[in-house]
């Protein structure tokens, strides 16, 4: 065998699986409540993987099982064809609220990862001013974040997950607080980054549009249990505008397609609550 061969089952080995995963919760009333069931995953490296479905269904149980701070009931999580075992460096997150430091000023708060991890303080800071560059912040570096608007907060807030590399780009409705004109913005943002990183990417929204705009694949899941309703391969070609696509018929005719798919799940489970 090749040292080709020898490494190409490595390279195919997907950066994320889980397999027929089920996650159970006590509620506060002792019932047992199942919030994951038979859930299937696959996110091939470097994949852009996005999932819908209604409030509730179980989307966060779902990036909390990959980063381990959950464990399935049953079934498996797999990183990189290995089982999850605790807290992976390799992952970087993005949630709805920032991990700014208040009291820290931006290139601080860019260089506090690299400095936890050991990196020497020159080294971190020029890091930093790199990655604040790229995310169109040079000017800023000795802004505190109440300087910010919400828009240049989320940039520092890229700036500060990708100057750690991750491998597994975990977010979780990052965008949701901002208006509709940054989002977009902090869209053509993120898949720059991404598209230069070669990160695996897990993105957790409500906004079919955006799911639509950034992913390659569209994951719909069903209300409460979550299993995997759908899969949609998003064959809009790279690099996307994503402030013009979203009028393009092709785009038009994927949201109206997934949409009818989503809005079952979604009036199921609005329904049920108002049941
Ligand atoms: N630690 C926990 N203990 C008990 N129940 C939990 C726990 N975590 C989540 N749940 C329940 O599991 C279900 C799924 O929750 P989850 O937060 O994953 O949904 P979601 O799809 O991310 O929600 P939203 O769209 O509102 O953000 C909910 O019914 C929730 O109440």
């Amino acid at each position: 065998m090749s040292a080709r061969d020898a490494q190409t089952p490595a390279v195919q080995t997907p950066a994320i699986e889980l397999i027929n995963v089920s996650r159970r919760f006590l509620t506060p009333e002792g019932k047992s409540l199942t919030a994951i069931r038979d859930f299937t995953m696959t996110v091939a490296r470097g994949e852009f993987v996005a999932v819908v479905g209604p409030t509730g269904c179980g989307k966060s149980t779902t990036l909390n099982l990959i980063t381990g701070l959950a464990k399935p009931s049953s079934g498996e999580v797999r990183l990189y064809g290995q089982p999850v075992d605790g807290i992976d460096r390799r992952i970087g997150f993005a949630f709805q609220t920032d991990a700014l430091f208040p009291w820290r000023s931006v290139i601080d708060n860019v260089m506090a990862g690299p400095r936890f991890r050991g990196v020497p303080k020159d080294k971190a800071e020029a890091d930093a001013r790199a990655w604040l560059a790229k995310v169109g912040l040079t000017g800023f570096e000795k802004h505190y974040p109440h300087q910010l608007s919400g828009g240049m907060r989320k940039r520092v807030s890229l700036a500060q997950t990708f100057i750690n590399g991750p491998e597994i780009l975990l977010m979780d409705e990052p965008f949701s607080a901002l208006d509709v004109q940054t989002r977009v913005v902090m869209h053509e943002e993120l898949l720059k980054l991404w598209s230069s990183s070669g990160a695996s990417v897990v993105f957790v929204t409500h906004d079919l549009e955006e799911a639509i705009a950034l992913a390659d694949k569209v994951y719909v899941l069903t209300s409460g249990p979550a299993t995997v309703k759908s899969i949609y391969p998003i064959d809009i070609p790279r690099p996307r505008v994503v402030s013009e696509i979203r009028y393009e018929k092709h785009f038009i005719e994927l949201s109206h397609t997934i949409w009818a798919d989503l809005r079952d799940e979604v009036t199921r489970a609005y329904q049920r609550n108002a049941a």
